[in-house]
């Protein structure tokens, strides 16, 4: 019994799990509010994932029934993208830097599958099941190779991210809805603060400690769940507008919509009796 406990494996698990075993460490000062949490404030700010996933799960159920109720998927995982980041900056662990990047690469890689316009398949790819099948092999490769070193991980998902916003401006091309191109202004404003928050946490530690302002990667927490829920809502009503366009998309704010302010989802002015007596 001793030779397990003892053997080089277990080490290495409890290695893993053991606080600050990742070498990734954010401006905020560790332990300052609690003994038992490294990082308080950008531990709490993972509040904003409880919040806003529940109810953009709500919000865009109508778009979801009507086009594939995988779209849920989406926002459940970014429950767990919530849970992993929790739990990376309570303890700073190795497993817990993996666990987060890996959730955020992983709802990417769904979003991609999803959501992919079909028109800009590469022209090897038949339909959207070849399409999710490349998507997957990449993800699974990307998830070994995350391995290797971890310390890039981040920056590899942050080029994904902005791969993900070029796909997202092309489509914005062919757009001339008034809201979905103001949508799409501020799902592009959330992001550049968001980055800029993380980078600079990132890169300018010593000047923000200074000023006594470590909050910024709890910032960019809360900026980039923002920025999420705009984009999926501008996303889903792109595809729906040329996948589903009888059922007559339309983007509303929950919730005031005439003031726009709060969070965007997608409802559905048409008749879906129409298609199905057609
Ligand atoms: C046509 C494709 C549609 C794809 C839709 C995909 C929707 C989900 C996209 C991204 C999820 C991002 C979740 C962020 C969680 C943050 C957790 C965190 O802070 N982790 C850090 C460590 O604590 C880690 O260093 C962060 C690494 C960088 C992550 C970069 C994510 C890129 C997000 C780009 C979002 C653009 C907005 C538009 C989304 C539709
Ligand atoms: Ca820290
Ligand atoms: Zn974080």
């Amino acid at each position: 019994m001793e030779d397990i406990v003892g053997s080089p494996w277990s080490e290495r698990v409890s290695g893993v799990l053991a606080y600050e075993s990742s070498k990734v460490d954010w401006c905020e000062e560790n332990y300052r509010h609690s003994e038992h949490v490294v990082e308080y404030f950008n531990t709490v700010s993972n509040l904003v994932f409880f919040i806003i996933s529940p109810l953009m799960l709500y919000l865009l159920h109508p778009y979801a029934r009507e086009r594939h109720l995988a779209v849920h998927l989406v926002w459940l995982m970014m429950l767990f993208v919530g849970v992993f980041s929790l739990y990376f900056h309570m303890t700073l662990s190795f497993l817990g830097q993996m666990l987060d990047e890996l959730s955020i690469l992983w709802v990417l890689a769904l979003g991609y599958g999803l959501w992919f316009p079909r028109r800009r398949f590469p022209s090897f790819i038949k339909d959207r099941r070849s399409f999710g099948r490349l998507v997957l092999i990449i993800t699974a490769l990307t998830t070994v190779s995350s391995f290797v070193k971890p310390t890039a991980n981040a920056y590899v998902l942050n080029v994904f991210g902005l791969q993900l916003l070029y796909v997202l401006r092309m489509e914005m091309k062919h757009c001339t809805d008034p809201k979905a191109l103001r949508l799409a202004r501020r799902m592009a404003a959330l992001w550049v603060l968001a980055i800029a928050c993380w980078i600079s946490d990132r890169f300018g530690c010593a000047f923000w400690q200074e000023l006594n302002f470590c909050y910024l990667h709890g910032i960019w927490h809360i900026l980039i769940v923002m920025a999420v829920a705009y984009g999926t809502t501008l996303i889903a009503f792109l595809d729906a507008s040329y996948e589903i366009p009888y059922s007559l998309p339309g983007i509303q704010y929950w919730p005031c919509d005439q003031w726009e302010v709060g969070l965007p989802h997608i409802v559905l002015k048409g008749s879906t009796k129409l298609r199905k007596g057609c």
